[in-house]
């Protein structure tokens, strides 16, 4: 199989993308039209950005809100859910575990059973490495005991041993996507990485190069890796579209339900992160160094077999270095325009006025409470 490319014939189903206004899911959205599809977007714009989803169809809600969700099935003849939405800060996830069960895993039980009531009978889901903890062993595999230690990975493997619940009980397939690190850029340059607070290395040591701030704080050089520095396979979030993609039309095409780990199979360290970085903008960095950062594993690396035996998934952006360009391109986009400002930015066509509830800076301050 491969991924369904631009030119394809148009109007494909529709699909619910979840989550769509931020990071990963904008990149999505923007695949989906490529191929043909019809995203529809549902997003509390909590950290998504209106003009992050483009011409797609936009609402503007809560995904445990079942009369939005009531909504949206009828409205739309949904052949499949995308599933972005989560809080995804570790150290946040520690300190406010309620807040991270509540997003995480009730509003998804919530979605899930709106899929149910609708007979929406495919599922897509961000799930991610965190599912296993500090490894046993690198690369790792689907086979790898899963051991979270954080709310965080905890609520993405409740949601995957859900999501195994339903396919019995309901015959919903799902395929749970384990990202790694997402990291890189829309390469066309209209969409990228800005969370609020970033907490991510890449955009991190790219706004020290870009002078956004001052410099990049290293969590810990005692590690048990080669410069003493964690190892973390990165991988392009163009890549991650690509295997939902393939993802999808497995779903389409009758597949059951499974689980990949995604990643590039290879590991880099935090300083040799931060020479790439160097080497691609050609700017000084000042790099500080700072104590471990509680539960941060020394290595995670995928071993992405299973998704390349079984979807056909080969991702294009191995080299860190084309990671790192497309999310300088983004970082020096973002310095040029600024947030809300982006040349693509224009007026979303959206339901808003449907189903109007902009919870976004409501959820934005009550977390910051
Ligand atoms: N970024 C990574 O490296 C990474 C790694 C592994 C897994 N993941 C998973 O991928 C998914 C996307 O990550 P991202 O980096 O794009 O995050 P993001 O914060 O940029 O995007 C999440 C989107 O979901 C929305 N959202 C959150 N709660 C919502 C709710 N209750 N109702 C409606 N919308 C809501 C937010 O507004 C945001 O637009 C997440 O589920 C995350 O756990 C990300
Ligand atoms: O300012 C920083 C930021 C990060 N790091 C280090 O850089 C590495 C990568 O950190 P990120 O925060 O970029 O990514 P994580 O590996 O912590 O987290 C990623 O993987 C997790 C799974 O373990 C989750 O899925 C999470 O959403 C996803 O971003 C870590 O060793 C971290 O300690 C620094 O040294 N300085």
């Amino acid at each position: 199989m491969k991924p369904a490319d631009a030119g394809k014939t148009p109007h494909l189903p529709h699909i619910l993308v979840v989550g769509g206004a931020g990071y990963i899911g904008s990149h999505m959205v923007k695949r989906l039209r490529r191929a043909g599809y019809q995203p529809v977007v549902l997003d509390n714009l909590s950290q998504g950005r209106r003009d992050a989803v483009g011409p797609a169809q936009l609402i503007v809600g809560e995904l445990g809100d079942d009369s939005v969700l009531d909504v949206i099935f009828q409205a739309w003849p949904i052949a499949a859910v995308m599933h972005f939405a989560s809080y995804i800060q570790v150290g946040e996830s520690v300190a406010q575990p309620a807040t991270y069960y509540e997003n995480n895993v009730s509003n998804t039980v919530a979605l899930l059973r709106a899929m149910v009531r609708h007979n929406v009978p495919r599922f897509i889901f961000s799930s991610t490495a965190a599912v296993f903890g500090n490894p046993d062993y690198v690369p790792i595999d689907e086979r790898h005991p899963k051991a979270p230690i954080n709310p965080y990975g905890h609520s993405k493997l409740m949601v995957e041993q859900i999501l195994g619940d339903f396919d019995a009980a309901y015959a919903l397939r799902s395929c749970c996507l384990r990202y790694f690190n997402a990291a890189g850029a829309d390469p066309e340059g209209e969409l990228g990485e800005c969370h609020e607070p970033e907490t991510h290395l890449i955009p991190l040591v790219l706004q020290a190069a870009s002078g956004r701030r001052a410099a990049i704080t290293v969590y810990g050089r005692d590690y048990d890796t080669p410069d003493g520095t964690c190892i973390r396979d990165y991988i392009h979030v163009q890549d991650l579209c690509d295997a939902h993609l393939l993802a999808l039309e497995g779903l389409l095409d009758g597949a059951g339900s499974s689980r990949f780990n995604l990643g590039n199979g290879a590991g880099y360290s935090i300083d040799q992160v931060i020479a790439a970085a160097r080497r691609v903008t050609g700017r000084d960095i000042v790099v500080l160094d700072g104590p471990r950062r509680p539960g941060d594993p020394a290595r995670l690396v995928a071993d992405p077999q299973l998704a390349r035996d079984v979807l056909g998934w080969t991702p294009q952006y191995g080299d860190l270095d084309a990671i790192i360009a497309h999310a300088w391109a983004w970082e020096q986009q973002y310095q040029r325009w600024g947030r809300g400002l982006l040349p693509h930015a224009g007026p979303a066509a959206n339901a808003a006025s449907m189903l109007a509830s902009d919870g976004g800076e409501r959820r934005r301050q009550d977390r910051r409470a």
